[in-house]
Formats: C-alpha cells, structure tokens, sequence
C-alpha cells in the first residue's frame, strides 16, 4: 500500500469514527481495551499468522511515549544505510493492519520496519523466538498521562476525555486503551537481559539525540558516518517533524506532533495526582532497572 493510500486509509477511518458514539469506540480483548476502528478483533487474531525474521527492525512503545518520533529516526537510517530513500508512510503498526494487509507483510522483502504498542507478552511469540531486534521507547509516566489526555481528546477514533481528573484516574487504573503503563513497564524490566531489546527513554533522546541515533542504529546493524548520524538527529528534532507532519500523517499531524517537551505535566497534575503518581512509581518501579532507567526523580519530582 502506497504512503497516500494509507494516509486516505487512516482519513476514512476518522471520518467513520466521527459517525460513531464514544461508547461504541472502545472494545476489550483478553482483559485489556482497544480502539475498535483501528484494531478490531479481527486484527488483533490476525496477528497470530504473522511470521517474524531475524532482519525485522521492530519498534516497540507504550502509547505517547515516542513512537512517532523513533518511525522517523529508523525511516531515516534505514533509507541513509540503505541508499533507498522511503517516502513517508503512516505508522507501520501491527495491529493496525488487519488480515489482508499482514498477509503483504509476509510477502515483503527484508527488512520489514514493523512497530507496535501492545504489552510485550501480548506481541507475537514469534518475534521472540526468531530472534527479531527491537527497540523499545518508554517517556516518564508524568508526561505520558498527559500527552495521551490530549491526543484522546483530539483523536475522533477514541472517546473523548470527560476531564482531564477522570483520564488520570483511569490512566493510574490502566482503563486506557492498550493497558496499564505500569504492567508494561515491569514486563520490559524482565527482558532486560535480551540482546535483542534495546530500551531507550525520550528523555535522553531529548538531551542528545545525535547519541541515540548512533546507538539505535549500531543495535540495529547499521554503519552509519558522523555526517549521517548529523544529518538525521536535525531531521528528528520535534519542528522537523511537526513541520513535515502534514505530509507524513495527514490530518493527524498536528494532533500526533502536539508539544514535544519535557516537563508538560507540570502544567496539568494537580498536587494530589503527583502524589498519587510518585506513590504508585515507588511501589511498582522504584529499585528496578526500568525505573533508573526513566530517572522519575530527574523528570517527574
Ligand atoms: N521529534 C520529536 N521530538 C520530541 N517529541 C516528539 C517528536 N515527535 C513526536 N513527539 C512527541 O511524542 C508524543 C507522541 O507519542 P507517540 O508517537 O508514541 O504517540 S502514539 O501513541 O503513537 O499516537 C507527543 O508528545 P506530546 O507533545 O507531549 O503530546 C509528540 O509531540
């Protein structure tokens, strides 16, 4: 499918779901929610006849932690290392894709960009087992929760937000679709040890992106210059890309590429909700690996 074609694909698909009522627009699947248009059941059951190589380049992130942005930096050493320069394509998301669309997935050439926001159990065991790499992005849960309010607000494929309390309360309770942040977390603290998972934050791709862009792309097996590397950190960073972002994802663009910081939460989290956040991060990720990781103390205290 062509990058417009997908691109008109997602436009019908926010044209059908402004027909809809916000409660038709949510279904769940082995305990955990999802937006019925993009991934409906039939999808999520498709993914069990995908067939996964070790040359797959898989992009791994729970929702608003970077997925977009990291779409962008692969596109871009995948097309440098390459030599074929890709036009922009909408998010290449597994469970997006349906029957017929996987089925073109097993006939494409290697390598396959593919990405996902499910839960790492919940992505097909087969990536696992033949070894395929991937990168995961995780984001402080602070600016997560508030960049998901937002997108849920503007994004017609999903129920509005009644308030902006009543989205943190089901975000800290993980009635959000795709699941509980924290469970995603601590299931990616088990795989740590995978050579085949690298775990990057966008906090330290905010700070040094050209260091994130030499590191993904030396995991991914790609051998890139310094010019190179150079050249795609200044065509990642959050204007580039909301600049581009018409192009690149349609009428979304403006709502996917909001604010790109670090820190937003401040502006939105009443004390009692940080609280409530700083207690359920001590009791679920303080003294893991993952949470060293996302430096909570640095970005969210
Ligand atoms: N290049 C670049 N630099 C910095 N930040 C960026 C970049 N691209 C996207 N973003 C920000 O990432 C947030 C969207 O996350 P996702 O792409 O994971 O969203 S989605 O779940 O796939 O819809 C969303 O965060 P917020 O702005 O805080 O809402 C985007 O603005």
């Amino acid at each position: 499918m062509s990058g417009k074609q997908l691109v008109d694909r997602m436009q019908s698909r926010v044209e059908q779901a402004k027909g809809m009522r916000d409660e038709e627009k949510l279904y769940r699947y082995k305990g955990v929610l999802y937006p019925c248009i993009m991934c409906p059941e039939e999808n999520l059951k498709a993914l069990d006849s995908i067939s996964a190589r070790a040359d797959d380049i898989m992009l791994v992130a729970y929702p608003k932690c970077g997925f977009n942005w990291m779409v962008g930096v692969l596109r871009q050493i995948i097309a440098q290392a390459s030599g074929v320069k890709e036009e922009s394509r909408m998010p290449p998301l597994i469970e997006f894709f349906g029957p017929e669309a996987l089925t073109n997935v097993g006939n494409a050439p290697s390598p396959r960009f593919l990405g996902t926001h499910m839960h790492p159990d919940n992505i097909p065991a087969t990536f696992y087992q033949n070894k395929s790499k991937m990168l995961v992005i995780f984001r402080n849960p602070k600016d997560t929760v508030v960049s998901y309010y937002h997108f849920c607000n503007n994004n017609p494929v999903l129920p509005s937000v009644k308030s902006w309390d009543s989205f943190f309360q089901d975000f800290m309770s993980g009635d959000v679709p795709w699941g509980s942040y924290f469970t995603h977390a601590l299931a990616w603290e088990k795989k740590m040890d995978d050579p085949n998972v690298m775990i990057v934050t966008y906090e330290d791709l905010k700070q040094n992106l050209s260091e994130g862009v030499r590191q993904i792309s030396t995991f991914f097996g790609f051998s890139l210059t310094e010019a190179q590397v150079e050249q795609i950190s200044q065509g990642s960073t959050f204007s580039a890309m909301k600049e581009r972002s018409a192009n690149s994802h349609g009428n979304m663009g403006n709502v996917i590429f909001r604010k790109g910081e670090v820190g937003d939460w401040k502006n939105h989290f009443s004390p009692e909700q940080s609280q409530q956040m700083d207690e359920t991060f001590k009791n679920r990720l303080e003294g893991t690996r993952i949470g060293a990781l996302l430096k909570y103390q640095l970005h969210c205290q």
